[in-house]
């Protein structure tokens, strides 16, 4: 089923025409589809079900709660990379013992926090950090499960912000060093080694990066083994692209399909940690047009959605394909190449109305006329939306609202002023 369509003319979300959510919920407004979340977890482990995969949704990408619990529901472990989020994991539902913890900088009050909790594993990214959880570990009288999260050197081809998986990367350890750690694991009594970690990198649109780290990978849980690790995950990470433009990703089954049959010889399980492929395309944020104007030869349409918002057009300078929630005649009710010239549209820079040049979501954009009141679709905006959203500005962050058929929940309300003065204090005069 396709999540977000037209009928007619009509966006819809679900059996949810948008412009009834803009109405009932105000906008700017994230609209995410619970089918969607659902349906591609249950893609990925059908797809890896060779591995007995446990799929860790990476909380990053989208952590509203509401979405969390759907996916806790529906038998997802969760990939945390902070304190924070694997609060929010535990406080939606989600079960520590199928959740893993990544990420450089982990203190050490986080890793008490994660082993009183009993995660699943620590991916860990160094050296320093062994003998850190060791430590903690053997304070809290206990063995900490960890995976060395390895960079098998392999270029994901993705934009430079979201490569990960290099050897000069700051997150995980070259092949060489990965291979001393865990020679000095064998000594630390705070550690239990069960499994391998690897994230090559986000938006990957080819099979032939993870054909390579999964050979990698193999190999690893072998010379792993000799050392006498006992190696039951392979943990492969993130990063299968979606399609932002169209067109441009691969389906998931093709990766499966140069990953399994590598890693089925370790006889591993595999975990991993979509974030994006989950998320992305399930999300639209719906936004209103405030007014329309030209500046020399440019037209703009400033509309109520802004960089606070959704920042990967400044950011990453990430395309999302934007059309008008109700199209008007005489455009296309969806175009098949958003990147050709479409009928019955105009470049317009889309912008929103924060103090910044750089805050645009798209520029030079072919958009049917629009006019103040319309209301416009961002597409491709459930991951790495709201979790980047700001109060640049001092802009309230949106909504957001779960949509299951024909029913609607608020999962998020929008923030009012007083939300926004949060935990800041008063100077005393
Ligand atoms: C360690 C790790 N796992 C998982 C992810 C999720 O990646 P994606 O959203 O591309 O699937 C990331 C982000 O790139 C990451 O750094
Ligand atoms: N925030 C990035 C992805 C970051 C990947 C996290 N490791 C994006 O919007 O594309």
């Amino acid at each position: 089923m396709d999540h977000f369509h037209y009928r007619d003319r009509d966006l819809y979300c679900e059996d949810l025409p948008a412009a009834e959510l803009a109405d009932r919920f105000g906008t700017p407004l994230y609209v995410y589809s619970a089918s969607a979340f659902v349906d591609r977890l249950a893609e990925l482990h059908s797809a890896f079900a060779a591995l007995d995969p446990l799929v860790c949704y990476s909380v990053k990408a989208n952590s509203n709660l509401g979405l969390l619990k759907l996916m806790a529901g529906h038998g997802s472990g969760f990939d945390v990379v902070s304190g924070g989020e694997l609060y929010r994991v535990r406080k939606a539902g989600g079960a520590p013992s199928k959740t893993v913890f990544a990420g450089v900088g982990k203190t050490d009050e986080e890793i008490r926090e994660a082993l009183r909790a009993g995660v699943m594993l620590f991916n860990v990214e160094s050296e320093a950090e062994l003998e850190a959880i060791d430590a903690v570990a053997r304070a809290e009288g206990v063995k900490a499960p960890i995976a060395l999260r390895v960079n098998p050197d392999v270029d994901p081809k993705t934009h430079r912000y979201i490569s990960t998986g290099k050897k000069e990367s700051k997150f995980g350890m070259d092949v060489d060093r990965a291979l001393l750690a865990a020679e000095s694991v064998l000594g630390m009594r705070g550690l239990a080694m069960t499994g391998l970690h690897m994230h090559i990198g986000s938006q990957i649109t080819s099979t032939e990066p993870y054909a390579h780290a999964s050979a990698r990978a193999a190999e690893l849980v072998d010379r792993l083994r000799g050392m006498g690790h006992e190696i039951t995950w392979c943990n492969m990470g993130g990063g299968f692209g979606i399609d932002y433009r169209g067109g441009e990703s691969r389906p998931i089954a093709e990766f499966a399909e140069v990953m399994v049959p590598v890693l089925r010889e370790t006889g591993c399980r595999l975990a991993m940690e979509p974030g994006r492929s989950i998320a992305g395309n399930a999300g639209v944020l719906l936004s209103r047009v405030i007014f329309t104007k030209q500046s020399g030869d440019k037209r703009f349409v400033i509309q109520d959605a802004a960089m606070n918002d959704l920042i990967r057009p400044a950011l990453y300078e990430g395309f999302h394909r934007i059309w008008p929630v109700r199209v008007p005649e005489g455009s296309p009710s969806w175009p098949d190449d958003f990147e050709a010239p479409i009928p019955g549209t105009e470049p317009r820079d889309v912008v929103g109305p924060v103090c910044e040049s750089g805050d645009f979501l798209a520029k030079d954009r072919a958009l049917p006329p629009t006019a103040r009141g319309d209301l416009l679709a961002v597409f491709s905006a459930g991951a790495y939306g709201m979790v980047m959203a700001s109060n640049y500005n001092t802009r309230p962050r949106a909504a957001e609202v779960l949509v299951q058929g024909s029913e609607a929940t608020l999962v998020r309300r929008r923030e009012t002023y007083d939300d926004l003065l949060g935990p800041e204090l008063d100077v005393p005069s």
